[in-house]
């Protein structure tokens, strides 16, 4: 049999025809409701009473809940003072591992919103969600796009710290959040093409390659199989039997002299095929009879159960472009293909800054004091993202703490979190001007997260500030870290798809179609089959229920995802690590929100092995 005469070896057509199918039959359920406020830990939306009758009022449920009335810093433009409890939606049947359950299809409203344009401060007041902050919030795309940059100036850095509410200290718009993660990976991409004469590939040993990035393609350095190959435990035979049998037989490891017709040799699975073999024989196949003669049991097909020489690849194929990461998977592929070492970049370096002195390293939260959940979340994150963190400082609320560590740091990227807003002791701006930093980002058009930041505090380096609200410095982290160190690491970027809002912003299900072939190899499944180019396509997902959008913000919701279909998760308000903590991973709601039913972007969480980090 020669090489590519299996039509479909793993049945990846099939496969996909499969999924296909499924999606085609894919319900649409009812649309997302209105996202009229944040309730601060609801992934669904409040609604006021007079807007729909069937809402109900729960019982006594928590601030941050859902259900509860949100908290009063959600941090969103919708805030009108409306109390939320009034608002909260009906019950029905949730599994309780997911905590309180939110809003779904039975939650939307009559008309629904899908597709709801960003609100302008002309609209009337006392609409659902206008506001002043509304007016001062509202972004248009084309606003939102801008990825210049600024000089962060002592000026800006000022008005900052004197903390107008929602005031940018560039007074710039938000990025927005496509355009966010874009940056931050080209700012990753340009320091790694920039200093790949200084620092070249590593060349190291296959066990210390694990999680690295390749530097090259991997090439096989040899036909698999190496030679043709026993697929079974037998005789080899050659020619139509009955055979005679040979005493001695081939184990893996030897090579046996070539057959005549009508001889056969016992066989063992791994072991070189004799020349002039035409079929392997099972064991369980084939009967020797009382003169020492081999008769099939079944008929036997020319080539049955022999592995071609370079049925997997010939010498010189390529195996996996550069820019994939080193699994244990690629190890042993690249062993088998004949490696003892790879060429790989070195991991970015990460310091870690943790700001603020209201935190507890341990013990419970008193006096107004608070546990850190940074320190103990991120610099785990960050290496199974790829990075080796060097550094993990808590810095307190002492700028001049912060502005000595920024100039000692030597890491390709340093983290800082909290700080990054307009408080009195919020001093990552300041800090920033001070040291004459280019801000890349500063704020981006994502909830929760929107005061993140991205500066180039010198050539080759780079810092994150994420914001001190713990899920939101997550979403900075995926929105800012992570793309920024997959471009230092060599990774490919994630490609999203390539167009489709619908006229009011919201994620049109049949963009993501050509995605559907990523379900083929599971719900979180990141990485396309190996071609020329390494490509990430972002994971997608089928919406189990509405989520509701801010009308001009991207939201990243925490989900948990099964066979596809992704399920929002309660508890996910800004400061909540709740939802994320049972999460696999974020899902990306487009401004104007989603659908049940729709297909949306994943952002996976590198534990779930779905494309969080490198991998
Ligand atoms: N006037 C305005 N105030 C705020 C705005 C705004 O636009 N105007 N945005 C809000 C949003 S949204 C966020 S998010 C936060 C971001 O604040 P900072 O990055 O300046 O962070 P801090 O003020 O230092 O902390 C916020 C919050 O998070 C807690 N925190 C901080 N670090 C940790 C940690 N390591 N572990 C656990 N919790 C942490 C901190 O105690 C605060 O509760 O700003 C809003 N305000
Ligand atoms: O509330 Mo803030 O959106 O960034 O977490």
């Amino acid at each position: 049999m020669s090489r590519g005469q299996t039509p479909d070896p793993d049945g990846f057509d099939s496969v996909l025809a499969l999924v296909n199918d499924a999606s085609a039959r894919r319900v649409r359920e009812k649309p997302a409701a209105p996202y009229d406020q944040e309730a601060d830990g609801r992934t669904g939306d409040v609604r006021r009473a007079a807007e729909d009758p069937r809402a109900t009022r729960p019982a006594e449920p928590r601030p941050g809940t859902v259900g509860g009335p949100p908290e009063p810093d959600g941090g969103l433009p919708e805030q009108d003072g409306a109390p939320a409890a009034d608002a909260a939606p009906s019950r029905t049947e949730w599994p309780a591992e997911y905590g309180p359950e939110p809003p779904g299809p039975a939650h939307a409203s009559p008309g629904g919103t899908r597709g709801t344009r960003p609100r302008r401060s002309s609209e009337a007041p006392g609409s659902a969600a206008t506001s002043s902050d509304d007016a001062a919030e509202v972004r248009t795309p084309a606003d939102a796009a801008g990825s210049a940059t600024a000089r962060a100036t002592p000026t800006d850095a000022g008005a900052a710290a004197h903390g107008q509410r929602g005031a940018r200290p560039t007074g710039r718009a938000a990025t927005g959040w496509p355009e966010a993660v874009r940056v931050a990976g080209r700012a990753g991409q340009a320091v790694r093409e920039r200093t790949s004469g200084v620092r070249p590939a590593l060349e190291l040993p296959l066990a210390e390659a694990l999680g690295l990035v390749l530097a090259r393609p991997l090439a096989a350095l040899t036909d698999l199989p190496p030679f043709d190959t026993s697929a079974m435990d037998g005789w080899a035979v050659a020619g139509p039997g009955p055979w005679r049998v040979r005493e001695e037989g081939v184990l893996a490891g030897q090579s046996g002299a070539a057959l005549a017709d009508g001889e056969a040799v016992p066989i063992a699975t791994g072991a070189r095929v004799p020349r002039d073999v035409t079929a392997v024989i099972r064991s369980e196949h084939g009967r020797l009879d009382a003169h020492g003669g081999l008769q099939p049991q079944r008929e036997v097909v020319h080539g049955q159960d022999i592995r071609p020489r370079a049925q997997e690849c010939r010498t010189g194929d390529t195996l996996l472009p550069a820019g994939s990461a080193v699994t244990p998977a690629v190890l042993g592929l690249a062993a088998a293909a004949g490696y003892d070492t790879l060429a790989v970049h070195a991991r970015p370096t990460v310091d870690l800054f943790v700001l603020g002195d209201e935190l507890l390293t341990s013990g419970l939260p008193q006096d107004g004091l608070i546990r850190d959940a940074l320190g103990p979340m991120l610099p785990h994150w960050l290496r199974e993202t790829g990075a080796e963190v060097r550094t993990v400082e808590r810095l307190g609320d002492r700028p001049d703490a912060l502005a000595r560590a920024l100039a000692a740091s030597e890491a390709d990227l340093v983290v800082t979190t909290g700080g990054t807003a307009a408080g009195p002791v919020d001093f990552v701006h300041p800090t920033l001007a001070r040291l004459g930093a280019e801000l890349l980002v500063d704020g981006v058009a994502v909830r929760p997260g929107h005061p993140m930041l991205l500066a180039r505090t010198a050539p080759g380096q780079h810092l994150v500030g994420l914001p001190g609200n713990p899920l939101a410095a997550v979403c900075g982290l995926l929105t800012l870290a992570v793309p920024l160190l997959r471009g230092l690491a060599g990774a490919p970027l994630r490609e999203r798809p390539a167009a489709g809002r619908t006229p009011g912003g919201s994620a049109r299900p049949d963009v993501y179609e050509t995605r559907r072939v990523q379900l083929s190899t599971g719900p979180l499944a990141a990485t396309a089959p190996p071609g020329p180019e390494a490509t990430t396509l972002a994971p997608t997902a089928v919406l189990d229920a509405p989520v509701p959008g801010h009308p001009s913000d991207t939201r990243l919701v925490p989900v948990r995802v099964d066979a596809g279909r992704a399920r929002p998760l309660s508890f996910s308000g800004p400061a909540m690590l709740r939802g994320v903590a049972a999460a696999d991973a974020l899902v990306v709601v487009e401004p104007g929100g989603a659908h049940a039913g729709d297909q949306a972007e994943l952002l996976a969480l590198p534990w779930t092995g779905g494309g969080g980090g490198f991998t």
